[in-house]
């Protein structure tokens, strides 16, 4: 079964002012979908990123997979490695931690490769679950993921989310997500107030919600030394603490005087990060995401390498829409130690996406679809609106300090921050 066309669409779809430890979402956020087509007449679907550096290295591969057998995923990576003439990119916006040239591979390379694990599905009339091994769950869990958040973008009448920029907004937003959608467990995006501020809401929640496990991640805002101040203050609070400073050594340095587990989506982003974040017990959980980790069969690697050295694994999420997280599910389905709720956005994009039955949650939960292939499919005209939407938006590149820095104009990007 030989690739045919691939057809790339950058798309834009409506996102909230949500802060973080590096400014505000814009209004619009981007995205790019990919359809591998087959001379069997059987197209897959990907997802991955929209940034403009990342959309052309996603267009340059794509030709010169015309040819190649859909089942050759190390010839498709092959392919895209030789396209790329190994070159790092650069997330530019700054919340996922630094690319090697190897990792911007295996990011170009995933949304190729989903597409893939659609199409066989599709042929053998299996669902990817399957394909990955079996569905060890039927349902999903995910976690309720909370932002600091202003009430609406300037200029624009609030929106239906509101405000939240204190434990009392964010405590409301929390009952609101766990309301429309039986949320189990609770993120809390932090770096963005004081520390001390963030300590409270996540108290605050821990009131409100006694049963729910509950996670903080300030995207490395913090110093070591107040990591472990908030690492003090939250003993027994949170089942993990995210990225609470930069880099390997700084996680390090925490970790060793920490009380609960140091997960990360920012220190251990790619396969050459595994050996020295262990060596140095920078970290006890991974978020792996198929999406920079090179794909579902790659981040099974990833899973057998945390089960290896007894890392555990949860699931980190950027704003995304349902082929993206058909694709999650299915992978977190099969991956029987994912022993943590996934995070994802899908609540803040979803009235946008692109596929013809969008996702519903159900007590936190997403049904592992059971149709072949991702088991989802592409509302043409959706598709049609989020790509004229990408067109009129006039963003070609998330710039969330940019964005905050013309509301505030003495905002700078710090890191750490505290
Ligand atoms: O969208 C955001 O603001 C998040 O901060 C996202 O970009 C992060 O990559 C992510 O959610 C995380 O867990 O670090
Ligand atoms: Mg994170």
């Amino acid at each position: 079964m030989r690739i045919t066309d691939i057809a790339v669409t950058p798309v834009a779809f409506r996102d909230p002012p949500l802060l973080n430890s590096v400014g505000v979402h814009e209004p619009w956020a981007l995205r790019t979908i990919v359809e591998v087509h087959t001379d069997e007449g059987i197209s897959g679907l990907g997802e991955t990123y929209g940034d403009i550096g990342h959309l052309d290295r996603v267009r340059g591969a794509a030709p010169g997979l015309v040819g190649l057998d859909v089942h050759d995923l190390n010839g498709l990576r092959a392919r895209v490695a030789d396209a790329l003439g190994g070159v790092a990119g650069s997330d530019r916006h700054g919340l996922t931690g630094p690319l090697t040239a190897e990792s911007t591979v295996d990011r170009v390379f995933a949304s190729f490769e989903v597409a893939t694990w659609d199409i066989r599905g599709k042929a053998l009339g299996r669902p990817v679950s399957d394909l990955l091994g079996g569905a060890v769950r039927d349902t999903v869990p995910y976690s309720a993921y909370l932002f600091y958040k202003w009430a609406g973008h300037p200029g624009d009448e609030p929106d239906a989310f509101g405000e939240a920029l204190d434990p009392a907004g964010i405590v409301a937003q929390a009952e609101a997500l766990i309301d429309a959608h039986g949320f189990g467990s609770i993120k809390l995006k932090g770096g963005v107030l004081e520390p001390r501020q963030e300590v409270e809401a996540v108290l605050a929640l821990r009131e409100a919600f006694p049963d729910h496990p509950l996670r903080l991640d300030p995207n490395a805002a913090w110093t070591p030394a107040t990591s472990l101040e908030v690492a003090a203050a939250l003993d027994g609070v949170v089942e993990y603490l995210e990225d609470p400073a930069p880099g390997i050594d700084g996680m390090a340095e925490v970790a060793a005087g920490a009380p609960m587990p140091l997960a990360t989506n920012m220190c251990v982003i790619a396969f050459e990060h595994l050996a020295p974040a262990v060596a140095r017990g920078a970290v006890q959980v991974v978020l792996s995401d198929h999406h920079y980790w090179g794909g579902l069969s790659r981040s099974k690697e990833l899973a057998a390498i945390c089960r290896t050295f007894g890392i555990g694994l949860s699931m980190h999420s950027n704003s995304h829409l349902g082929i993206s997280l058909a694709a999650m599910t299915h992978l977190a389905a099969a991956t029987p130690n994912l022993n943590y709720a996934c995070d994802t956005h899908y609540p803040w994009n979803a009235a946008d996406d692109v596929i013809t039955t969008p996702f519903t949650f159900v007590d936190g939960a997403v049904r592992v679809p059971t149709a072949p292939g991702l088991g989802v499919e592409l509302d043409r005209d959706a598709l049609a609106r989020a790509a004229e939407a990408y067109r009129a938006c006039g963003l070609v590149q998330r710039d969330d300090t940019g964005y905050m820095q013309q509301h505030e104009p003495s905002y700078e990007r710090k890191r750490p921050r505290w």
